[in-house]
């Protein structure tokens, strides 16, 4: 213990470090009320709810209303669900804030709750308690040391948290999506053919076509992905690999959450081939990914440095990187010019330019 001058124990910090010590609490109290449904139960009525009220919405006989309440009042207090005394009853009454609309199931396209249960599953929860091993040995990642084999091979043998897994990354589209069209609306003008490289199902272009019908979208990734995408109007599904050639010419090419995947080495490579997809003059790379600022100036900086260690934890080599970094790699793969644009999400947009 650091000792003070007068030979007292300095308590300094201490308050700190169980405050990032037991943030886990806040993570698993939030499963919890996820799994129990309770958000979707005080959502549906226009009232504030007492805990004999949530209850009788909840599909559980057995519930122990002494243990919900403790998790209620402790979300309460860091404001994910609004508590008030009834004047007339003398009860609490429960409701939703801003925090948990974020936590409703019948609201897809505004809902965490598939991030809440990709980032609370026992998977991930096994891979980070191998943080530590992978950066002493090298090598294997916390997931790959955890569950005996790649996030990507693990999904194929694990049907269960494939879905988890998918719906975490669908629902992600979906709210970053709703950003990037609002904040990046004039963006898209002057663009005739967009690709969306590394577009999985093809939720993503889909959604800028139908917000800018003058666009015809590409949407490419492997094969066996786009085999199985859903068919949407005014959108090609192209099958191929990024690190060969991306063979669809286009005014601009949109990379969501792809390059945080890969190495400087491959980032290099795909952004080169997009180079080469893009026109000479006014094509432009559109990317959304996190940017790392060592100074926080929202949670969302906060999250964007949280996401730097769990692609550590999840993959060999997939980073998240500071404007710096991003500067450096957009210049190797020949795009010298760039503007980031912050929107509400933990995400950025870069606009890369080849001259
Ligand atoms: C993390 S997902 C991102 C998907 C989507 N852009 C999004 O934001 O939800 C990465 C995508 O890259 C695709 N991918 C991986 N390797 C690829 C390659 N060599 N060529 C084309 N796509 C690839 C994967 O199939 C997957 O759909």
């Amino acid at each position: 213990m650091p000792e003070g001058t007068n030979g007292s124990v300095d308590h300094g910090g201490q308050a700190e470090i169980l405050q990032i010590l037991d943030n886990f609490v806040e993570s698993m109290s939030l499963k919890c009320v996820v799994e129990l449904g309770v958000p979707d139960a005080l959502n549906s009525l226009n009232y504030p709810m007492t805990l004999s009220q949530i209850a009788a919405r909840l599909p559980f006989p057995n519930l122990d209303m002494d243990r919900l309440s403790r998790v209620m009042w402790f979300l309460s207090c860091r404001k994910v669900f609004d508590a008030t005394v009834d004047k007339e009853s003398g009860e609490t009454v429960y409701g939703l804030t801003d925090s948990s609309k974020w936590l409703l199931t019948d609201n897809k396209s505004e809902s965490l709750v598939p991030a809440v249960l990709l980032a609370t599953h026992p998977c991930a929860m096994a891979a980070w308690n191998c943080m530590s091993t992978s950066i002493a040995e090298g090598g294997a990642c916390g997931f790959s040391r955890a569950n005996g084999s790649t996030l990507y091979d693990f999904q194929s043998k694990n049907y269960e948290y494939k879905k988890v897994f998918r719906e975490a990354m669908a629902c992600n589209t979906r709210v970053v999506m709703k950003a990037v069209l609002e904040y990046y609306k004039d963006g898209f003008n002057d663009v005739g053919t967009m690709v969306d490289v590394g577009g999985g199902s093809g939720d993503a272009v889909a959604e800028i076509v139908e917000a800018h019908p003058h666009i015809k979208g590409f949407n490419f990734d492997l094969p066996d992905v786009v085999a199985s995408a859903p068919d949407y109007p005014s959108v090609s599904h192209v099958g191929g690999d990024m690190f060969a050639t991306i063979p669809i010419n286009a005014d601009a090419i949109f990379l969501k959450w792809i390059l945080h995947n890969w190495s400087d080495e491959k980032c290099v490579e795909i952004l080169k081939n997009c180079r080469k997809a893009l026109q000479e003059k006014k094509g432009k790379l559109i990317i959304v990914e996190a940017v790392l600022r060592g100074k926080s100036e929202s949670l969302f900086d906060v999250e964007a440095q949280r996401y730097d260690l769990k692609m550590l934890v999840i993959s060999p080599s997939g980073k998240e990187r500071s404007e710096d970094e991003w500067k450096k790699l957009l210049k190797l793969g020949g795009f010298p010019r760039y503007t980031i644009i912050k929107i509400p999400s933990f995400l950025s947009i870069i606009e890369a330019f080849p001259s």
